[in-house]
């Protein structure tokens, strides 16, 4: 099992994985006898060059995982935030990345926060990257949002409950508040996208101009309510192995409570409005995705995967699943606090060989833990994420 599981973790042949060998210079090197299973027979070539717009809330720091652990395994370039997002919530402009000069070199990756600016995002990026991100359902997006941002949103922080603020969410909300766009129509603001008039044929207009726009970029927008659907479709289209999309989810909330009453949803999509048009439509280029990827294929690759999400638990985790963070005890696992739920992360089972924790860690390594390797990786030092 456990050459087995080293081969799969990083997906793919031994060159490709050279780099995070190269990092490692007292790791065990393994035996090319060791490695060789035979790849996945292909008739495509694994995508490299990558912009993944990361939103809020919707899962994107489990996405993010596997295109850090993608690009860390092959040595790709990342256009990496100077502290921890791309100059956000300002609209993205180049001069967001660390170290970049404008005219250098582009880069392979793009994925930690920032508000979409295609133009500048254009200016870094290679010619031939695909684009992708991942929406939710904004009602669930907005309960999410709630907990995690109550302290840093006025709006939030105002109406002290949810149901406070999704009864009567004009009384608790400023436009023009520091941080108040994670109160409305936060999908729609990370995406760049134009606020329209109020009401009228020109609000119409531009929203199916904005939803045109979007449908024009991005090659595949992810679901998080559909996740290893959208983890299967992702696979396909980057021409992936199916270990390169293993993912654990990050960021979990402890003590969920009961399902959302369907009044609040309801109250929170309308509030949400712009959000919910965006989520209807991409949406039904999901399922019209997965309708030509076949339901029966896609059944059962989900269940291929969910299989082997399971077995990497078991060999990678303490206890199997997420645990809260008081219970982690090496700071390089412990995900940031953040609001009132406590974010849930992992623990890595006693006894790993020393490749295989590092393998496994690499799955459980928190976003902003694993965004200061990377930056070490590319500018060496000491850095150390300031979540502010
Ligand atoms: N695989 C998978 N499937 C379904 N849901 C998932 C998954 N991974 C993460 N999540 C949920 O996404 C929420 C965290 O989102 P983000 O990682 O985007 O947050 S952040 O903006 O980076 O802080 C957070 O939602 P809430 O628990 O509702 O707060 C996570 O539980």
């Amino acid at each position: 099992m456990t050459i087995g599981f080293t081969l799969q973790l990083l997906g793919g042949p031994f060159h490709r994985r050279a780099p995070l060998e190269q990092q490692q210079p007292h790791a065990p090197r393994l035996s090319w006898d060791e490695l060789s299973t035979s790849p996945r027979p292909r008739d495509c070539e694994p995508k490299q060059h990558l912009v993944f717009l990361k939103t809020h809330k919707t899962g994107s720091s489990t996405v993010v995982n596997l295109l850090h652990r993608f690009g860390e395994a092959r040595g790709l370039r990342f256009a990496l935030p100077h502290r921890y997002q791309l100059g956000y919530p300002l609209p993205f402009q180049e001069r967001h990345i660390k170290g970049h000069r404008p005219g250098g070199a582009p880069y392979d990756i793009l994925c930690h926060h920032m508000r979409f600016n295609l133009p500048e995002v254009q200016k870094v990026m290679q010619a031939d990257s695909f684009y992708f991100s991942i929406v939710r359902d904004p009602a669930a997006l907005a309960a999410s949002a709630f907990s995690y941002y109550q302290a840093v949103v006025s709006a939030f922080r105002r109406a002290g409950t949810l149901g406070h603020f999704a009864a009567a969410p004009e009384r608790y909300y400023d436009p023009a508040a520091r941080g108040n766009h994670y109160a409305r129509n936060l999908l729609w603001f990370d995406f760049g996208l134009p606020v329209p008039p109020a009401s009228g044929t020109k609000a119409d207009a531009t929203v199916e101009a904005a939803l045109a726009q979007l449908d024009r970029t991005f090659g595949l927008v992810l679901l998080t309510e559909h996740f290893d659907e959208s983890l299967v479709l992702l696979q396909e289209a980057l021409c992936w192995d199916e270990d390169d999309v293993a993912t654990f989810p990050h960021n979990g909330r402890r003590a969920l409570g009961p399902a959302m009453a369907p009044g609040l949803a309801a109250q929170l999509r309308a509030w949400n409005e712009l959000d919910w048009q965006l989520y209807t439509h991409v949406n039904r280029s999901f399922w019209a995705r997965v309708e030509a990827y076949g339901r029966e294929r896609m059944a059962r690759d989900v269940a291929r995967l969910r299989g082997r999400r399971q077995e990497l638990a078991e060999h990678c985790l303490a206890g199997g699943g997420p645990v809260p963070a008081s219970r982690i005890g090496d700071p390089q696992l412990r995900p940031l606090q953040l609001g009132r739920a406590e974010i849930l992360g992992y623990e890595l089972r006693a006894g790993l060989g020393p490749a295989e924790r590092r393998l496994c860690a690499r799955m459980v390594t928190p976003e902003l833990q694993y965004k200061d390797l990377l930056d070490r990786r590319q500018f060496g030092g000491n850095s150390t994420s300031d979540p502010t």
